[in-house]
């Protein structure tokens, strides 16, 4: 599973557990149902989580967290001792966490770029790195912090990625999860943005001299980096974006039909952590979700919840590979959303070996490939140029009780994709010119492009999939095994995560295979017409 607890004995997890609900129905202007309850899920490899003890109709406020609780920079208590750390302009770079399923860049927290040697770390914090610092300076004072019964319930391991050792994360194969981890990156953030910080101002950070001294116990560079990095990765999965309209008024929480998911948003300085409302565990298909108000975000339901039901949250439509990246679990609900990553780099060798192809006997000389190279010089500088694609199904959104309908379903590549292809084309044509008539007059042709971009896309996903270790059989030989059915080990989630991108793969390969027959019969219905033609004519 993702966090942590599981090696807590269960007197002492369920005292954790009672100790941080009192704590919680203790702060001024909470409030906790009395038909719910947290509870502890281990042997479902869910931590803690919430249920309904008796049903809960729909609109039912479930628990409400004061805004005064909320551990962020508002009410930390560091920002009194370190003003000038709070007053630098938030960068807008680790947190950049958007939810789209893309494989754009931004997608993955941007560390290196923003780090500069001569960069004073008391003027370049984020919203992330300020959330880290500030949880920090909480943990380090131990049971003097105000929220020390919340920090107990947090999680000390994950699962995710960033914790696992190289052959755990060979088992991935070639899933681009594999690139996004950044744990060099996230070490070089650590140690330049948290680890200098802390040492520089250990007065603000430890305990002030009137505690007992093995209470400011100094950490070690290592052991600050070690905490710097579960400190980002409780944010990771647990903190909330606290800069969202307040909902208060139900429309507002929603975009359109879209859901305003419960997570890590972008680019503001707002992060903060909020007891309770993050001891829901959350599914792609959900039955509660939480408003953001003035003063007080509230936990609301969303459809009537039964005697027994485990009260989810909504993370957003993200891919196995995401929701485990970010949270370190997968579900069966999110499969959906799995996405592939295809290279250009496959799609333009698909492209050249079907433009080849179309050299016939008469064929003059090959394509000069580096001219046309040459030719796309300036849309590649000018960043205008994709390295990879996102596949992905056609999924709806989930409705307002938080259930999703219908199948998700492979319809079709990225419209930039087919513009990158149709370019590339162009370039290929002004290159080959009059040289060659057969590829001249293919690239001419509507049909004939069309057939060319397929071919390639056929070649392109087969050798995509050739570039896993295992085949999709293989991985769901492996998946059929797994006790409780849901994968919850490390190599289970791994091989989960591969099985998914190879499912779209297929799904793809077969969609392209469906357009080639059909493109057939277009171009055999006007070869036909073409000779008929002919004949009337003479
Ligand atoms: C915001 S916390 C939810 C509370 C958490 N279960 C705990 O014990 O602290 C998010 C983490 O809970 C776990 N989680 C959330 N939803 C889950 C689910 N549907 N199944 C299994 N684990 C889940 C993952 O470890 C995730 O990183």
């Amino acid at each position: 599973m993702a966090t942590t607890t599981d090696t807590v004995p269960v007197g002492d997890f369920e005292q954790q557990t009672q100790k941080f609900l009192e704590w919680f129905t203790s702060q001024p202007g909470a409030t906790f149902h009395k038909d719910i309850k947290l509870v502890d899920l281990r042997d479902k490899s869910a931590g803690r989580g919430i249920i309904a003890t008796a049903p809960i109709p729909a609109d039912t406020p479930l628990f409400t967290i004061p805004r005064s609780s909320i551990l962020c920079a508002t009410t930390s208590p560091l920002a009194a001792k370190l003003p000038s750390l709070f007053k630098g302009p938030a960068e807008p770079t680790v947190a950049e966490e958007s939810h789209s399923h893309t494989a754009d860049d931004d997608d993955v927290p941007d560390l290196v770029e923003e780090l500069d040697e001569n960069d004073d770390p008391m003027n370049s914090q984020d919203s992330w790195t300020l959330l880290i610092l500030i949880l920090i300076h909480e943990y380090l004072h131990g049971p003097q912090s105000a929220w020390f019964p919340y920090l107990s319930v947090l999680p000390n391991k994950f699962d995710t990625p960033m914790f696992w050792t190289g052959q755990e994360l060979g088992e991935l194969q070639a899933s681009a999860l594999v690139a996004k981890v950044g744990k060099e990156e996230a070490d070089e953030m650590i140690r330049s943005k948290i680890v200098r910080v802390v040492k520089d101002h250990e007065e603000a950070f430890y305990p002030s001299s009137a505690y007992p001294a093995e209470k400011r116990k100094k950490l070690s560079e290592e052991e600050l980096l070690a905490l710097g990095h579960r400190m980002g990765s409780a944010i990771m999965a647990y903190a909330f974006d606290l800069a969202k309209e307040d909902d208060d008024d139900e429309d507002e929480d929603q975009e359109g039909d879209g859901w305003v998911e419960d997570q890590l948003a972008g680019q503001n300085d707002t992060m903060g952590m909020v007891p309770m409302a993050d001891m829901l565990n959350a599914d792609a298909i959900f039955n509660a979700h939480i408003n953001h108000g003035e003063g007080s975000l509230t936990a609301t339901s969303l459809r009537e919840i039964k005697a027994g039901e485990e009260i989810l949250n909504y993370y957003g439509p993200l891919s196995s590979a995401e929701l485990l990246r970010r949270y370190g679990y997968v579900t069966a609900n999110h499969a959906r959303y799995d996405v592939v990553e295809l290279g250009w780099e496959l799609i333009e060798k698909g492209l050249k070996k079907m433009v080849d192809g179309l050299q016939g006997k008469k064929k003059k000389k090959e394509v000069q490939w580096e001219k046309v190279d040459d030719l796309l010089e300036d849309e590649k500088e000018e960043g205008e140029w994709e390295d990879s694609f996102v596949l992905e199904r056609q999924s709806e959104d989930p409705d307002s009780e938080g259930q999703v309908h219908g199948e998700a379903e492979f319809v079709g590549w990225p419209e930039e994709l087919e513009e990158q292809v149709k370019t590339y084309l162009k370039a290929v044509k002004k290159v080959v010119g009059s040289g060659d008539r057969a590829v001249a007059e293919a690239l001419g042709d509507k049909t004939k492009k069309k057939e060319i971009l397929l071919g390639a896309m056929r070649s392109a996903l087969e050798e995509r999939e050739g570039q896993y270790a295992t085949s999709l059989e293989e991985d769901e030989k492996v998946l059929v095994g797994i006790e409780g059915g849901r994968p919850t080990t490390r190599r289970e989630m791994a091989v989960w995560v591969r099985a998914g991108e190879k499912r779209i793969i297929r799904e793809a390969r077969e969609w392209v295979k469906k357009q080639e027959e059909e493109v057939s019969k277009e171009s055999k219905g006007q070869e036909k017409e073409g000779r008929e033609a002919k004949r009337r004519k003479a």
